[in-house]
């Protein structure tokens, strides 16, 4: 899998595919959000043989731009975004991700856990030493940016897949995350929800 395409804020489709830089251009890490090298992903099979879902997979992402990871159903991307996030191990190579780094669910209902919004939201933060103010506003200003800063009483189950998702995302952007990986935001998204 090498169909890497980065993304201009504004447009809403890449006009073309390029490949990730190569490797060799990498000078100094801290250009780069993330960068994967030689990463292989295999799992165990119930006969007893390992299959391969990654193989040899390399890229490396400029801190500051929006890429976007294109390929057909089943190539692999949402395991590598899994290894990205440290969710799944690679069983070979080396991966680096700046933190802190968030991974938003391609199924909002793996993620979005709490009673109502504001609870879900403030959730990540409750590791931090803000006070309940301090939290409150990060929560706001979180859903703010995604439109559903209305929504904060709001129970849950309540909401649409879409507005799940962007919960979701305001969970991460309330973390202050360097990296946020966003795992098929075309599922539930519109195409102006996902601008
Ligand atoms: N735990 C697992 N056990 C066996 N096979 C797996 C496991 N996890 C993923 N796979 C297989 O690995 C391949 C890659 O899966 P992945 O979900 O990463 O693909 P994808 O590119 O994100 O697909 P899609 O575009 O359909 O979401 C698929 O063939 C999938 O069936």
């Amino acid at each position: 899998m090498n169909l890497l395409a980065p993304l201009r804020p504004s447009p809403a489709r890449p006009s073309s595919l390029i490949r990730s830089n190569p490797l060799s251009r990498v000078s100094a890490r801290d250009d780069f959000a993330i960068e994967a090298r030689h990463v292989n992903f295999s799992v165990p099979t119930r006969q007893g043989a390992p299959v391969s879902i990654l193989k040899d997979c390399s890229v490396s992402i400029p801190a500051g731009q929006l890429w976007m990871l294109l390929g057909p159903n089943g190539c692999g991307k949402s395991t590598l975004l899994k290894i990205l996030a440290g969710l799944l191990a690679p069983t070979g190579g080396k991966v680096y991700v700046r933190r802190p780094r968030s991974f938003v669910f391609q199924n909002p209902d793996h993620q979005v856990v709490m009673p109502t919004v504001e609870a879900d939201v403030a959730f990540g933060l409750g590791k931090s030493n803000l006070t309940q103010e301090e939290v409150r506003s990060k929560v706001f200003q979180a859903l703010d940016a995604v439109g559903m800063s209305d929504y904060m009483q709001r129970p849950i189950q309540t909401l649409s897949g879409g507005q799940k998702q962007r919960v979701a995302i305001a969970g991460a952007l309330a973390e202050a995350c360097k990296v946020l990986l966003l795992d098929e935001l075309t599922t539930f998204l519109d195409e102006t929800d996902q601008q």
